[in-house]
């Protein structure tokens, strides 16, 4: 076992009882009509069925018998178009429904939708009922997804090379394409349509111009026409200053009338490849990308301009908001000081791309102060599934908690219960024009995402992205069983491993609202000390600000009133040091070390602890992960039990270089029950990445 097949295992169930149900609930397959992604839809009922029930699930044709699993639309099945099923008329084209009923006198489950990709993605459910051994004699399930753009964003270079990833090389092989189709790249779609992913970023935000180049973009052809029949549409990003680099004009001018015609043909020499082409994501005018400022234009008129070009062809412009200018006071306040005077000046087809926290993939951070704040925009959401700041390839944390806590954060934008799940979804704005984007952490290693606990977060953001009702544990819990076993004693407390791990990794890097202390460039490891870089946000002194009498940044009405940015409710909580959430103290404010917290210890006593608490967590999800060696393969189980020795020697790496550094401020002891950092400050100021004490 090497995980490659992540949550569609489809392994023969070995609960005979259980067995037995679903054999006589399930008789045969009946699908009535053929296109690409019906085709599929039998293929994955029929790989699936025959996994999990032991083979021997017949494809039916003809009329309907006891236990038949019909599968189709009212326009391809006249079966089904007979039975008036409740909650067609209620889906949108992605939805689908599943139901218990009967089918010309014969008991029958019916998978239905209006649509074939419908269809398949209640093939995808169906079997992941079965997968977590779900009842199925009774269902009435009616569902759609709640954000139509459910996309991921791939940081991947032309050279294979993948920022920020850490699972291998990039799976596009731009050398081999169009001519050489590896056929990971179906089991890709795959993975994907089993969640409801409908839409992929190919290349890096850091854009290269060469992929709008005639022969790349044969390659990305060749891609889009084997996703197509998955229901997952490609897009690409846009070097914003493309005109010049591979068009040989002189400016990439957003109101130059040839920059504009030159966008014009490039988008339609795509569309005549691609007719169903998503459209660009871009990232302007931030670290050092062109983009529309180098010429004195505005974020709405650069994205404007890229908007008219794809409008004709029903595409559309995700823009990213994440964008720092070497000015401004606080990076916090940054992307809303630059987008929100901007508010209604977007075309209709183009959507801001908001990360879920205003500074960067932290750990943790407050909801960006966007959401909310710019009501006449199509806001999504951009989360980073691959875990730049959370360990990266090696420690374990799930992060469907993290994205839960952005999606449930309440904005107020429209007054209480103005989530910002219901920003993103549009049903706050009735905006129609959605989307949610995850940085993906796929690569070319055999588990896929670099350890196969990482494959939950793929999953995760999957799911999320389908229901953001769907909750972390609900969404665990179905990952485990899909992708180890329905045993209990191995779901239970694997699960609750995986629910209190991210946590464990905010109290070991950066706990009560600490943030950005991890090593240069690499961000890996802690290296809080950072200072003296070339711009002041960019050391990590500048955010968390530890002097002799505290630390924390006080971002109040006294500070950089970065509080002033969300709306009044959320603001007076922020600006209140005693109101402030624990978990955002320090983020918000410069807080004595002898501040005492809702534990009743002083902060550097609080400090010492969190930082101890997070190794501890590690230390037991060693042991939990000992106590279940034999109850899954050998292979996955040593991997796991691995990197999750990495994770504890880090964590306590992360412990001890913190505190021996935040202690030269406070002047405080280690109280005597925690350990001592084995090693002097200078000694973790002196490990040069990748090199962990003790490694
Ligand atoms: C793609 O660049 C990344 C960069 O590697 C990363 O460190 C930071 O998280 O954000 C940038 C961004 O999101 O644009």
């Amino acid at each position: 076992e090497d995980g490659y097949d992540l949550w569609l295992r489809y392994q023969p169930i070995t609960d005979t009882e259980a067995l037995e149900t679903y054999r006589d609930a399930i008789s045969g397959v009946l699908i009535e009509s053929e296109s690409p992604t019906l085709d599929i839809a039998r293929e994955e009922i029929s790989r699936g069925l025959n996994g999990l029930l032991g083979g021997n699930v017949p494809m039916l044709s003809g009329a309907p018998e006891d236990g038949a699993l019909i599968i189709g639309t009212p326009q391809g099945s006249e079966m089904i178009a007979e039975l008036d099923l409740e909650g067609l008329d209620q889906i949108n084209d992605d939805g689908f429904v599943i139901h218990s009923t009967s089918v010309r006198g014969e008991p029958a489950t019916v998978i239905a939708a209006n649509t074939d990709q419908g269809v398949l993605y209640g093939v995808y459910h169906f079997l992941r009922l079965i997968q977590t051994q779900q009842p199925i004699d009774d269902l009435a399930l009616v569902q759609s997804p709640r954000i139509e753009r459910r996309v991921l964003n791939h940081w991947d270079n032309l050279d294979r090379t993948v920022e920020r990833g850490y699972a291998g090389f990039s799976l596009w092989e731009w050398h081999k394409l169009p001519d050489y189709l590896n056929p990971r790249y179906i089991d890709y779609a795959r993975a994907n349509a089993s969640l409801g992913i409908n839409g992929t970023v190919l290349t890096n935000v850091n854009a290269d111009a060469t992929v709008l180049m005639p022969r790349y973009l044969d390659k990305v052809k060749a891609l889009a026409d084997l996703f197509r029949p998955y229901g997952i549409r490609v897009y690409l990003t846009a070097r914003f200053s493309a005109p010049m680099e591979i068009g040989g004009l002189e400016t990439a001018d957003p109101l130059d009338p040839d920059v504009r015609a030159w966008w014009q043909s490039k988008v339609d020499e795509i569309y005549e490849r691609i007719p169903d082409f998503g459209g660009f994501l871009v990232k302007a005018n931030s670290e050092g990308q062109p983009g529309p400022g180098d010429y004195d234009r505005s974020h709405a008129e650069g994205a404007n301009m890229l908007a008219d070009a794809v409008a004709p062809h029903d595409g559309i412009i995700m823009w990213r908001a994440f964008v720092y200018s070497p000015v401004a006071d606080d990076r916090h306040k940054q992307a809303y000081d630059e987008f929100v005077p901007l508010d209604g000046d977007f075309h209709d087809n183009v959507l801001v791309q908001v990360k879920n926290g205003p500074i960067d993939f932290q750990p943790r951070e407050p909801f960006n102060p966007l959401f909310g704040a710019m009501p006449s925009t199509s806001l999504m959401m951009e989360f980073q599934i691959t875990k730049e700041y959370l360990g990266q390839g090696t420690h374990l944390a799930y992060l469907a908690p993290l994205f839960k806590e952005a999606l449930d954060a309440d904005t107020y934008a429209q007054g209480e219960g103005s989530t910002v799940a219901k920003v993103i979804d549009g049903s706050l704005s009735g905006d129609t024009l959605t989307a949610i984007a995850g940085v993906a952490n796929t690569g070319t290693d055999r588990n896929w995402t670099g350890s196969h606990f990482n494959q939950a977060n793929w999953y995760a953001y999957g799911r999320l992205a389908w229901n953001h009702d769907l909750s972390a544990e609900a969404i665990a819990d179905e990952w485990v069983r899909m992708t180890y076993t329905n045993d209990p004693d191995f779901v239970e407390p694997v699960k609750a491993m995986m629910m209190g791990s991210r946590e464990a990794v905010v109290d070991y890097m950066t706990p009560l609202g600490l943030h950005h202390l991890m090593g240069e460039s690499h961000h890996y490891g802690p290296a809080p000390w950072i200072a003296d870089r070339e711009r002041e946000d960019w050391t990590n002194v500048y955010y968390h600000r530890a002097t002799r009498d505290g630390v924390g940044f006080d971002r109040t009405s006294e500070g950089t009133n970065a509080v002033g940015q969300y709306a009044p409710p959320v603001q007076e909580m922020f600006e209140d040091v005693d109101r402030t959430p624990e978990k955002y103290l320090l983020w918000f404010h410069h807080v004595p070390w002898d501040h005492e917290v809702s534990s009743g210890r002083t902060l550097w006593d609080e400090l010492v602890y969190r930082y101890n608490r997070g190794v501890e967590y590690v230390r037991d999800m060693r042991d939990t992960w000992a106590s279940l060696e034999g109850m899954i393969d050998e292979q996955r189980y040593r991997d796991t039990e691995a990197y999750l020795e990495i994770q504890e020697k880090e964590a306590i790496w992360w412990r001890d270089a913190s505190l021996s550094y935040f202690q030269t401020f406070s002047g405080q002891e280690i109280p005597e029950e925690y350990e001592l950092p084995a090693h002097t400050l200078e000694y973790y100021q002196s490990l040069k990445f990748p090199f962990a004490p003790g490694i």
